[in-house]
C-alpha cells in the first residue's frame, strides 16, 4: 500500500494537477498565483474561516442551509434569497450528483436541459461546468462567505475550479465522502484524492489565503454513535492539517437526545486537539457544525419545524459553531427557496433565544462525554496501531477489520456489522458491536441501557427496535415505541 500520512511530494502533486486539470475544459482557466491574488481582493467579510474564528470567540452559533440549482443567474438568486429572507450567517453551493460522480458531460446535458425548460434539472450546481468566471459571480454577489458542499469522492478538479473560483470553504474528505457516497471506490483511492486536496488547500494557506475545510460529519446519517462518527471526523482533521490545512470545522449529525448531542458536540472539538497534538501537529484552529437530523422527517410541515427547532436548541446548548439547517421540505426532497428561508428564520429564532444559555454540567452529561471520549479514543488508538503509527495506513486497516464501522454504509469497504439502537431516553447505544474496539464495562453500559429500554417496552432487545428507530422521527417520535 503506498499510502502514508505525509506531505505530498510536490513533483507528485504536479504530476496528478496536470491531469485533473484536463479532466474538463474549465480545467484550463484554472491559473494558481492568479487566483490567490484574486483571494486576496476579496474582503475578509468574504473569508468563512475568518467569520468562523469569530464566532467561535463570541461563542455565536451561525446558521447555514444546503442549497444548489443547475444554471447561473438562478443559483445566484437562490443564494441572495437565503441571504436576505433566509438570514444564512453562511451560505453552501450544493453540488449536483453527476459532477459529484466526475460525470461532467451529464452535467452539461443537465445544464443545456434546464435552459431549455426553465427550471432546474439538476439537483445541485455544476460549478466544474460553470467554470472559474461563473464562479467569482456568484461570490462578487453574495456578502456572507460560501462553501462547497457535495459527496465527491474523486473532488480534485472541482476543488481546483471552485477554490480559483473564490470560495473560502469546502466539505468532505476520503472517507466522509466515500463510506456514506460509494460503494465500489476503494478508500484508499480516496483518501489519497482528499490529500490532494488538502494539500491544495495547503498551498493556498502558505500564500495566506484562508480556506477551510470541513469533513462531513454525518456519514450516513441514521443513529450513528458518537464515538464512530468523531473517529472519523478526527482522523479526517489529521489527514487534512497534515497537509497543510489550518482551518478546521468538525462536524457531528444530531442523533436526538439533547444530553448525548450536547456530550458529542463538547467533545469532538477536545479529540480532535488532544490526537493533532500528540502526533505533533499546532498549527490549526478547530470549530464545531451540527447538522440538524439527518435521517427520515415528518411529511407534516409543522413537526418538520419542530424537528428542526429540537436541532436548533441542541446546537445552541452545545455551543456549537455551526449548525446545518433543514427545510419543512425534507420529507419530499429539494426544498423551495421560500421553504429553505423558513428552515433558516426557524433555526434563528431558537438561536437567538438560548445564545444567553447554557446546559449545566450534571451527572448525566458528564457520563455520555466520558462515554464518547472512552470510545473514540478506543477507535483511534486501535486504528494508530493498525497503522504502525501511521493514520491513512491505519485507516484503510481498520475498516478492512471492521475496527471502524458506520452503520447503513452501502459502500462494500465498510464491514457493515454494527447495530445500533436507541435507549429508553433516544440516545443512540450498540446492540451488536460488530468487531468496535470497545473493552467490556464500555460494552456493558450499552447492553444495559438498551436491555432498560426492552424492559420498558416488554421485549427482548432485537433488530426490530432498530428498525422501529429508523422511522420514529419521521412518524413523529424519538424512540420506536412497539405499537
Ligand atoms: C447531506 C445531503 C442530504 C441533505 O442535503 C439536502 N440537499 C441536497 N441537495 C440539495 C439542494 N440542491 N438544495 C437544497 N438541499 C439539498 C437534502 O434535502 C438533505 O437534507
Amino acid at each position: 500500500m503506498d499510502l502514508a500520512n505525509r506531505t505530498i511530494d510536490p513533483e507528485e502533486f504536479f504530476r496528478q494537477r496536470q491531469e485533473v486539470l484536463n479532466q474538463w475544459t474549465t480545467g484550463k482557466d484554472v491559473d494558481f498565483e492568479e487566483a490567490v491574488a484574486y483571494h486576496k481582493s476579496l474582503p475578509q467579510s468574504k473569508v468563512f474561516g475568518h467569520k468562523l474564528a469569530e464566532g467561535k470567540a463570541k461563542g455565536i452559533t451561525f446558521a447555514q442551509p444546503r442549497a444548489g440549482v443547475a444554471l447561473l443567474n438562478e443559483h445566484l438568486e437562490l443564494l441572495r434569497f437565503l441571504e436576505e429572507e433566509g438570514e444564512a450567517d453562511f451560505l453552501p453551493t450544493t453540488i449536483d450528483s453527476y459532477t459529484r460522480q466526475n460525470r461532467y458531460a451529464e452535467a452539461q446535458t443537465g445544464i443545456d436541459e434546464s435552459r431549455m425548460v426553465g427550471r432546474s434539472m439538476l439537483n445541485g450546481f455544476p460549478a466544474v461546468n460553470h467554470g472559474v468566471a461563473a464562479c467569482r459571480r456568484l461570490i462578487e454577489h453574495l456578502k456572507v462567505p460560501v462553501q462547497v458542499r457535495h459527496g465527491t469522492p474523486d473532488a480534485r478538479l472541482l476543488a481546483e475550479i471552485t477554490l480559483a473560483g473564490g470560495f473560502t470553504a469546502y466539505e468532505g474528505g476520503g472517507i466522509s465522502y466515500n463510506i456514506p457516497y460509494a460503494k465500489e471506490v476503494s478508500i484508499e483511492n480516496t483518501i489519497k484524492y482528499w490529500q490532494y486536496v488538502d494539500r491544495l488547500v495547503g498551498m493556498y494557506e502558505e500564500k495566506g489565503v484562508s480556506i477551510n475545510r470541513e469533513p462531513f460529519g454525518p456519514l450516513t446519517g441514521t443513529l450513528v454513535p458518537p464515538s464512530v462518527s468523531h473517529g472519523v471526523a478526527v482522523i479526517e482533521g489529521i489527514l487534512a492539517v497534515a497537509q497543510g490545512v489550518r482551518s478546521l470545522t468538525l462536524g457531528y449529525g444530531q442523533c436526538g437526545n439533547l444530553l448525548q448531542d450536547v456530550a458529542a458536540i463538547r467533545t469532538l472539538p477536545l479529540l480532535a486537539a488532544e490526537y493533532l497534538n500528540k502526533l505533533g501537529y499546532s498549527d490549526f484552529d478547530i470549530t464545531t457544525v451540527f447538522h440538524q437530523w439527518m435521517g427520515g422527517f415528518p411529511q407534516d410541515e409543522a413537526k418538520a419545524y419542530g424537528v428542526i427547532s429540537w436541532g436548533a436548541a441542541a446546537a445552541a446548548l452545545g455551543k456549537a459553531t455551526k449548525v446545518i439547517v433543514k427545510s419543512p421540505h425534507e420529507a419530499f426532497g429539494i426544498p423551495t427557496k421560500e421553504a429553505n428561508a423558513a428552515g433558516l428564520r426557524t433555526t434563528k429564532q431558537i438561536l437567538n433565544m438560548l445564545k444567553d444559555q447554557s446546559l449545566p454540567m450534571t451527572e448525566d452529561l458528564a457520563l455520555e462525554e466520558k462515554m464518547i471520549m472512552e470510545e473514540t479514543r478506543a477507535i483511534l488508538d486501535r486504528t494508530l496501531d493498525l497503522g504502525e503509527g501511521d493514520i491513512a495506513v491505519g485507516t484503510v486497516r481498520a475498516f478492512q477489520a471492521g475496527v471502524i464501522d458506520v452503520p447503513f454504509a452501502p459502500s462494500r469497504y465498510n464491514a457493515g456489522r454494527i447495530l445500533p439502537a436507541r435507549d429508553s431516553q433516544g440516545a443512540v447505544r450498540i446492540l451488536d458491536f460488530g468487531n468496535l474496539p470497545f473493552h467490556e464495562d464500555i460494552k456493558e453500559f450499552h447492553r444495559e441501557r438498551i436491555a432498560l429500554r426492552g424492559r420498558d417496552e416488554g421485549r427482548d432487545p432485537s433488530f426490530q427496535m432498530v428498525i422501529d428507530d429508523i422511522y420514529a422521527i419521521g412518524k413523529g417520535m424519538l424512540v420506536g415505541r412497539p405499537k
